[in-house]
């Protein structure tokens, strides 16, 4: 009930456009229900009196209520469907804006085509319910009702003959509806198995090409489409139980109208014309049945789509604004991490015994404008750093500061605002160059743009393309090489113009000019900016103001790449 409750609330905005569904779907029960008492005093009065002009007004009164009927019936489903997908729209907007709040752990914990399979799949599904559940409702209720009046009105022995069928039809219906259910709920895994094993391995195509396991690559999507098949199969083999047996109840209301009725008949109980309009009731009857039957699994279908959305808007970003965060305007770029303490995973356990931490009282000190490189074996924590100053993840203990503000305390917009970080990889949407540029400034100027890109050593390039700016990356830029694209994402920074600058040193190795040019822009980009390096080779780093050695208690060495060399320790012997 809490479910449908908040599930219902969808409405509120399309009120309107629900009420004038209903009406119509109301003005089309009503006039379902006339046809057949239309017809019934057709055979037994009009036709029996031959009374011509009665019987052509009634035809032609009839003709205009089946153009009626089409119309209302048009406005229904065309309008029902709007309702729906505008339910539907309103939710992926939710969801989506949502998502665009999680933090890192959600991303590290959570495949992404399960993702999109709730931001696609599921939607659709609860657009189906949203459009017809209230609707087909209504109809239903109105029809079953309204037949039963008038069905009781021409004949109560045969009205209370069929209706005993009813309590039957329900059992069957209800212990089905369970196995359904559960089947429904499968197929839902098992697509969402489908899209993140598509998604990872058309995502990783040129490792698996690399590894020639194109054949592991489908061997593995063929289970995850066998398994989906299989699930499938059950969500048919309910379904099928559950219309065939509905259809043998209907057949069994009608087998009683024509049985009983014809006995009635013979006993002069009933006219032929009452007889008529009891099988077309009957039908009139079973068709809300049915659809109710339809809704039934439409209703577990959408509720279970709508479960896993609700789940889904449930999760709490783990970083968030606290109440009245402080705005960062100008800053200096002081930075200080005090005895952090630090592990992606929080494990109550583990954390008490210190197992799982990456970071441990760890402590540095940077000051406004230094630049400063971080050196360490690899998974000792220094890409950790980095990840830690924007506030991707929230520190155990301890303090990370700017220019002595707790960073916890800073509105996380204009924290991110004042940093700028350059990835290992560098990540390209999928568009233009100029629009990647852009992404450092949304509505930056084409002058800015070609400023950004000379500062960053790209523009040469970018000129030399005959379509320049506009020139199309591919997805993720694989049109483009790592060198080019490593210094896109510099000239994105150097558009930002943050105060802090994270550079997270690309591991692949550049030729030399690649590598110069990308030097030069970094060293052009680093001016007047706190610069933290993360050195994953010692190469580029001999002219940092000073090197911090980090290994797995923290920072063991701190100078210049001359005072550490004669220190003849930790860097001394990484340098080597
Ligand atoms: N998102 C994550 N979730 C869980 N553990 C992680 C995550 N990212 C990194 N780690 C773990 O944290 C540790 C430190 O990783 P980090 O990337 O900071 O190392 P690094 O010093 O930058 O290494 P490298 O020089 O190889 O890049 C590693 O043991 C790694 O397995």
């Amino acid at each position: 009930m809490k479910e449908l409750r908040s599930f219902i609330k969808y409405y509120k905005c399309y009120i309107k456009l629900l009420i004038f569904t209903l009406m119509c779907a109301v003005l089309l029960a009503l006039l379902d229900l006339a046809f057949p008492k239309i017809i019934q005093i057709m055979i037994d009065k009009i036709i029996p009196a031959k009374d011509l002009k009665t019987f052509y007004y009634i035809s032609g009164g009839l003709i205009v209520m089946y153009l009626l009927r089409y119309a209302v019936s048009y406005y229904q489903l065309y309008y029902g469907n709007i309702l729906g997908i505008k339910i539907e729209t309103q939710m992926r907007k939710e969801l989506f804006t949502h998502i665009q709040k999680l933090s890192f752990s959600y991303f590290d914990n959570n495949k992404t085509g399960v993702i999109m399979s709730k931001l696609v799949n599921d939607l659709g599904e609860i657009s189906q319910l949203a459009n017809h559940g209230p609707i087909d409702l209504f109809i239903a209720v109105i029809r079953l009702v309204g037949a039963f009046i008038l069905m009781v009105t021409l004949n109560v022995k045969l009205t209370l003959v069929i209706f005993s069928v009813l309590p039957f039809m329900i059992y069957f219906a209800v212990t089905q509806k369970w196995k359904m259910k559960l089947a429904f709920g499968k197929t839902r895994i098992k697509i969402a198995g489908i899209n993140s094993c598509a998604e990872e391995s058309i995502g990783g195509v040129r490792i698996v090409k690399l590894f020639n396991n194109e054949n592991h690559e489908i061997d593995k999507f063929e289970k995850k489409n066998q398994e989906f098949q299989e699930a499938k199969k059950e969500t048919y083999r309910t379904t099928a139980v559950f219309f065939s047996g509905i259809h043998i109840f209907m057949n069994l209301m009608q087998f009683i109208v024509v049985f009983y009725g014809g006995y009635l008949i013979m006993h002069g109980e009933l006219t032929y014309g009452i007889l008529i309009s009891f099988l077309l009731y009957c039908y009139r009857f079973m068709e809300p049945i049915r659809k109710m039957m339809i809704l039934v699994q439409s209703y577990q279908k959408g509720m279970a789509g709508y479960r896993r959305f609700q789940g889904m808007m449930e999760i709490i970003p783990q970083i968030k604004d606290i109440e009245n965060p402080l705005i960062l305007k100008e800053i200096n770029g002081n930075i200080e991490l005090k005895d952090v303490k630090f592990s992606y995973n929080k494990s109550s356990e583990e954390l008490d015994k210190d197992q799982s931490l990456i970071l441990n009282k760890f402590n540095l000190k940077i000051k406004s404008g230094e630049s400063i490189a971080i050196v360490g074996s690899s998974g000792v924590g220094k890409s950790t750093i980095s990840n830690l100053i924007p506030r991707f993840y929230d520190i155990d203990s301890g303090s990370i500061t700017i220019d002595g503000k707790e960073i916890s305390k800073i509105k996380l917009s204009s924290l991110r605002e004042n940093i700028g970080i350059v990835p290992q990889e560098a990540f390209l949407f999928g568009g233009t160059i100029g629009e990647n540029i852009g992404y450092g400034k949304l509505g930056a100027t084409r002058d800015e743009l070609i400023e950004a890109s000379k500062k960053a050593n790209i523009y040469e390039f970018i000129s030399s393309l005959p379509k320049g700016f506009d020139t199309l990356v591919g997805e993720r830029g694989v049109k483009l090489s790592g060198g080019q694209k490593q210094r896109i994402s510099i000239a994105r920074i150097f558009l930002k113009n943050p105060k802090i600058l994270i550079l997270d040193e690309a591991t692949a190795s550049l030729d030399n000019i690649t590598e110069k040019l990308i030097q030069e822009a970094l060293m052009t980009l680093s001016k007047d900016r706190t610069t933290i390096t993360i050195a994953h080779r010692l190469s580029t780093i001999i002219n940092s103001d000073r090197i911090v050695v980090m290994d797995k208690d923290g920072v063991v060495e701190t100078g210049t790449h001359e005072e550490l060399l004669k220190l003849k320790g930790s860097y001394a012997k990484l340098y080597r």
